[in-house]
């Protein structure tokens, strides 16, 4: 396996193409807005440059990764050279549907084709394609440089010859694999997701502040962020995207929403890609401040 394509340059989407041109695969990154790939791309240089300030790596280490990301605005051309297509575009289910679908046209009958869905059927998006033993979930984790599990989601069809490479694949990424079977959610997801949803309906009931509620669970359960920075970090629509997959895909009303979640996501305010979360963030700047909406 040499040539690699990531669709989606978003949060994850720079992470999945450093890690990969890092170890030194060939990635072409796709993205719909130019726009998205020059911001990925600058992400990359400076989390490439931290590594440098660390004395992991050196400056001719950084050049060679940047070489060996290449960007396309166009899928069929980005992807008709891949040995494996990771796609981490927007979590929406017609949207994986339709990428799987131009992915299965326009890569070769032997490409591998992964998603790094957070929540949404492998078997689903495989029913997309007409390959459907090849594709399988590839699930990094945010931040994707530091964060060493992948979680490997084996769909209704996936055989073991792509589980098994899949998992290969990940270690020489010198990741640690999991694999999982297809069920809303998956392990990571219907486990994290409820604790932060569980966090803002009690932040939206009032039993305590932004800062409070977090701050319980960083010193009372050693956990690195508190579950509404962390979801501000995830991404709200993506939280909220997670809990409609498991609400749908479980008919159990534990699984609703909390309705601040929507009205949050529905305002446009997304976390920490947006500038405004349960917490406010400014370019540059370290400081977690409670956004305003929240202070007492
Ligand atoms: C939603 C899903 O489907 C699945 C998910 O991904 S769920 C989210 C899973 N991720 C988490 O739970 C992350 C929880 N948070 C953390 O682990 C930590 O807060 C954190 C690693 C993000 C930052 O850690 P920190 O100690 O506060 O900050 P900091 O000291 O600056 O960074 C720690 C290390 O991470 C690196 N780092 C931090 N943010 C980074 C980023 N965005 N990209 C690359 N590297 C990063 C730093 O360079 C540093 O590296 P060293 O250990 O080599 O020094
Ligand atoms: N955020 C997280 O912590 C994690 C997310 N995930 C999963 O990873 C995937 C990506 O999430 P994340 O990176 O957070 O999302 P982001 O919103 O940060 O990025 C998604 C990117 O995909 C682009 N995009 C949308 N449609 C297309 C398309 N047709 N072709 C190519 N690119 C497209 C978007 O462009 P535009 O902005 O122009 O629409 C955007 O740049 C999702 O499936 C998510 O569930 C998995 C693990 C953790």
């Amino acid at each position: 396996m040499k040539n690699i394509s990531v669709i989606g340059s978003g949060t994850m989407g720079n992470g999945i193409a450093h890690v990969f041109a890092q170890t030194g695969y060939s990635v072409n990154l796709i993205d719909i807005s130019r726009e998205a790939l020059d911001r990925a791309m600058t992400t990359i240089g400076k989390n490439l440059d931290r590594l440098i300030k660390k004395e992991k790596i050196t400056e001719a280490d950084k050049t060679s990764t940047l070489g060996n990301i290449t960007t396309f605005t166009k899928l069929a051309d980005g992807v008709k050279d891949a040995d494996l297509v990771v796609e981490a575009a927007t979590e929406n289910m017609s949207l994986k549907l339709d990428i799987f679908k131009q992915m299965d046209e326009h890569t070769k009958p032997s490409c591998i084709l992964a998603s790094n869905t957070s929540s949404i059927s492998i078997t689903k998006i495989g029913s997309a394609t007409n390959r459907k033993d090849k594709v399988i979930g590839m699930h990094f984790m945010n931040p994707v440089p530091v964060m060493k599990l992948v979680e490997v989601i084996r769909g209704y069809s996936t055989s073991d010859e792509t589980t098994n490479i899949i998992m290969e694949l990940s270690k020489k990424l010198s990741k640690v694999p999991v694999e999982v079977n297809d069920y809303p959610g998956f392990v990571a997801n219907r486990i994290l997701m409820p604790m932060i949803n569980e966090a803002i309906y009690t932040l939206y009931e009032g039993v305590a502040g932004v800062e409070e509620i977090d701050t319980v669970m960083k010193l009372g359960m050693a956990h690195p962020m508190g579950p509404l920075q962390l979801a501000d970090f995830i991404g709200l629509d993506v939280c909220l995207s997670i809990m409609r997959v498991l609400h749908d895909g479980f008919g159990n009303p534990k699984y609703a929403p909390c309705p601040l979640l929507v009205n949050m996501v529905e305002a446009g305010v997304l976390g920490a890609k947006s500038g405004e979360g349960f917490y406010k963030y400014e370019a540059g700047s370290k400081d977690l401040t409670v956004s305003k909406q929240f202070q007492k």
